[in-house]
């Protein structure tokens, strides 16, 4: 199964994030998303993941259209976002039980994600007591608790330790090894090696965004 971006577009607060986006990942392989901060990296992932809708164009999984069929998109992807959406009133393995009865998968491998992500030995202690890099651990643990062919991963790395960022690296390979996509927003570099790079750019004339009808962004306007 491959995935095709094509000619995707989306639109925030009423301001053009990005447009004319094109983009193939074959099976079995890992892509890097970079760009400078704020250009969309995010943005795409959350499209990606039918989380915000895209303003134009379409991204196909094998013949499942995100434009068409969000839900069937969605049910073959794996998002792990900026935020970890850990349930802090939750216990760690709580947390990704809960996972597991969303997604009807086998309870069973629940202490197999924690055991991989080294977390099982505090499988009974509440989320909220997690130190940040614990709970960066237990939000990428979902990853292995239900199977997804496209990762879409936003900095999974930040709070992670060195051992644990090789980790993340070594299960992308696995993943990719099964035949697996993944699209990785990070600005650090993960040791996967040389592979496809999506490199979004902000607009390069500063009149492109009015001449398409778009706000300026105020942020950016007044550091020019
Ligand atoms: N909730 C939101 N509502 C409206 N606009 C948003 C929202 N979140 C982000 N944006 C805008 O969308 C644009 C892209 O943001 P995004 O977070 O996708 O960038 P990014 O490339 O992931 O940045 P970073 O490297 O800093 O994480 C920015 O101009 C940002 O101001």
């Amino acid at each position: 199964m491959d995935l095709e971006i094509d000619n995707l577009a989306c639109r925030r607060a009423g301001r053009m994030v990005f447009r004319d986006l094109d983009f193939r990942l074959g099976a079995g392989e890992a892509a890097a998303l970079r760009g400078p901060n704020g250009v969309g990296k995010s943005t795409l992932l959350r499209v990606l993941a039918g989380l915000i809708p895209a303003a134009g164009g379409d991204a196909r999984l094998g013949d499942i259209s995100l434009a068409r069929d969000r839900g069937a998109f969605q049910e073959r992807v794996a998002y792990a976002g900026h935020l970890d959406a850990v349930k802090p009133a939750l216990g760690v393995a709580e947390n990704l039980a809960v996972w597991a009865g969303l997604h009807a998968t086998d309870a069973g491998r629940v202490a197999a994600a924690l055991e991989r992500f080294g977390i099982g030995h505090i499988a009974g202690h509440p989320a909220a007591q997690c130190s940040a890099g614990q709970k960066r651990r237990l939000g990428l643990a979902r990853l292995l608790v239900i199977d997804r062919p496209l990762w879409l991963l936003d900095e999974p790395t930040v709070s992670l330790d060195a051992a644990s960022s090789a980790l993340v690296a070594e299960l992308v390979r696995e993943h990719c090894a099964k035949g697996g996509m993944a699209l990785i927003a990070t600005h650090i570099e993960l040791g996967l090696g040389a592979g496809p790079v999506l490199e979004m750019h902000p607009p390069q004339v500063a009149g492109q965004a009015a001449e398409h009808g778009d706000a300026a962004d105020p942020f950016l306007e007044g550091a020019w």
